[in-house]
């Protein structure tokens, strides 16, 4: 099973907090990996059932569906599922809760100063892979701040997927610094929160690329 730490084909990119039909089609178009959808209502990037099906109806082969919850009501997860490859889980949810859905999962963990990376990756075995983000008490996620990624561990038993803060401008030197297995971005390819910028998105691509070969 893949591990943080092992030598990767390439790295992966998920562009978050989609909310706009012509921002999925650049962002298929710029060549992302996966699309990010905001399920949580207090989120400036979030969409309902009725847009995420939409949005997601988009998507072609091969491009992977998120959806993001923040501690959600299990009957909100049944109802997004259907539209969704993958779920992501950004608050304080067990891994008895993320294992009880049934379907693949991520956690993202917010890099709080007394985390544990080594016993959270126990913690939550069972998950696809870990997403780490910055951590501002209050909220949960999308805060457009990097993390000190030194705290990283060069090894970790599961896949970690670095986000928070990144940009075009900073993505080369974060992949250079964590070797992640993907990188996510939301504000740093926006114009305006849940507005996503074409340019911004094949900046940031290329930029991976870049770093990459
Ligand atoms: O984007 C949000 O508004 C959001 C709200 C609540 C939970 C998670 C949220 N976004 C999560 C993401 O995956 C973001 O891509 C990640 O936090 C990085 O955001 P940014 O620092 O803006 O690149």
């Amino acid at each position: 099973m893949l591990e943080h730490g092992m030598s990767l084909g390439r790295t992966r990119v998920k562009f978050c907090g989609l909310t706009r039909p012509e921002d999925v089609d650049a962002a298929v178009a710029a060549g992302a990996d996966a699309l990010g959808f905001v399920l949580w209502s207090g989120s400036r990037r979030a969409v309902d059932i009725e847009r995420l099906a939409m949005l997601s109806a988009r998507v072609p082969a091969f491009v992977t569906r998120v959806g993001l919850f923040v501690d959600p009501d299990p009957e909100l997860v049944a109802s997004a599922a259907e539209h969704l490859d993958l779920l992501q889980f950004h608050g304080e949810e067990t891994p008895a809760f993320c294992e009880a859905v049934g379907r693949p999962w991520i956690k993202a963990l917010r890099m709080r100063d007394k985390l544990d990376l080594p016993q959270a990756a126990r913690d939550y075995h069972a998950a696809r892979a870990l997403l780490l983000d910055a951590y501002r008490p209050g909220v949960p996620g999308g805060t457009g701040e990097t993390f000190d990624w030194t705290r990283i561990p060069a090894s970790l038993a599961k896949p970690v997927i670095l986000a928070g803060g990144l940009t075009p401008a900073n993505a080369a030197e974060a992949i250079a610094s964590v070797r992640p297995f993907a990188v996510d971005v939301s504000g740093g390819i926006e114009a305006a929160p849940g507005v996503k910028d074409a340019e911004l998105m094949a900046d940031f691509l290329k930029a991976v690329r870049r770093a990459d070969t």
